[in-house]
């Protein structure tokens, strides 16, 4: 799938992550609607981009993904002023094992929240192109990440949302391809901060930075870099790709349909 002329909705896109997914679907010739909840970083990223990659190829969009108002607001904004949209990134994402339930409403019910909002645009049984949709889960969503169990709750789900609506579209026709990178830790402000969102388990904060220390921290861009696989290879379809300092892996699961 060649990326020019494509449109692209990025969640959380302000910062970390989803700020170089965003710059690098630009750099490839996508147009990106970056929504997050930062109003301020958002805005001076939209100028930025737009200065880098031409007037009106990015477009900030004020959005919590807790709110299914800001979400369909933010979905038909963009299909208003792109035309359609052929890319989803569900990445806005947070840490808070003090905050557990706000963990849960971003981490997974925003996923699913914004996932069905776009399918009414994208699905080929409602009008739409088809595309391709990718979660920013984690490598917690594999295996419990132990100093954070409701954060590895979240993402477990993630992956496994991904991998079932990948084999629903399969079988139904929509012509949406489902994907999910499964980085481990990444240097963004997430993991800055992490040692005071540790809640309950902040008597592991020391684990946590033992679990850090042995499998090292990748920039943001080699996130990226797995997006762009992701999105372009038409074979990809229920992937969870492990993200590691030494490398990437398609990860395998036992199937229950094949
Ligand atoms: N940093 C890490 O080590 C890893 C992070 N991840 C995941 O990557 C994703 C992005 O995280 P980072 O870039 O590290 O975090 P970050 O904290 O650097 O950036 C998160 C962005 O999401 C936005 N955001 C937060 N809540 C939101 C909401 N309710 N609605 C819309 N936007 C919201 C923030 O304003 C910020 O711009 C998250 O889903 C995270 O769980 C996955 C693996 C490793
Ligand atoms: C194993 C799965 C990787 C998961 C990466 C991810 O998605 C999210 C990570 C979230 C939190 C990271 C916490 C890191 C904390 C340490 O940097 C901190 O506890 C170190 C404290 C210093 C010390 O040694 O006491």
């Amino acid at each position: 799938m060649a990326l020019t002329g494509k449109s692209a909705v990025v969640t959380g896109a302000a910062m970390g992550i989803g700020k170089a997914l965003s710059e690098l679907l630009l750099e490839n010739g996508a147009k990106v609607a970056l929504l997050d909840v930062n109003d301020s970083a958002g805005q001076s990223l939209m100028e930025s981009l737009n200065q880098q990659h031409g007037a009106g190829s990015a477009l900030f969009l004020k959005c919590d993904v807790e709110s299914e108002e800001q979400l369909k607001a933010a979905f038909q904004k963009t299909v208003e002023t792109f035309g359609g949209i052929d890319i989803l990134c569900n990445n806005a994402g947070i840490m808070n094992e003090g905050t557990w339930e706000k963990t849960v409403s971003i981490n997974l019910m925003g996923v699913i929240r914004a996932t069905y909002i776009a399918l009414e645009y994208m699905n080929k049984l409602n009008g739409g192109k088809g595309g391709v949709i990718v979660m920013t889960a984690s490598m917690a969503g594999l295996g419990p990440f132990i100093t954070c169990p409701v954060y590895t709750a979240t993402k477990s789900g993630v992956v496994g949302f991904t991998r079932a609506m990948a084999g629903a579209s399969e079988v139904s026709g929509y012509g949406i391809r489902f994907n999910a990178l499964c980085p481990a830790f990444v240097q963004t402000d997430l993991i800055a901060n992490a040692s005071a969102n540790l809640g309950p388990f902040s008597h592991l904060a020391e684990v946590a930075g033992q679990i850090k220390e042995k499998l090292g921290v990748i920039s943001v861009s080699e996130v990226a870099e797995g997006l762009m696989e992701l999105v372009t290879d038409e074979t990809k379809n229920g992937e969870a790709l492990m993200i590691l300092t030494k490398g990437k892996t398609y990860m395998q699961f036992p199937s229950l349909s094949k």
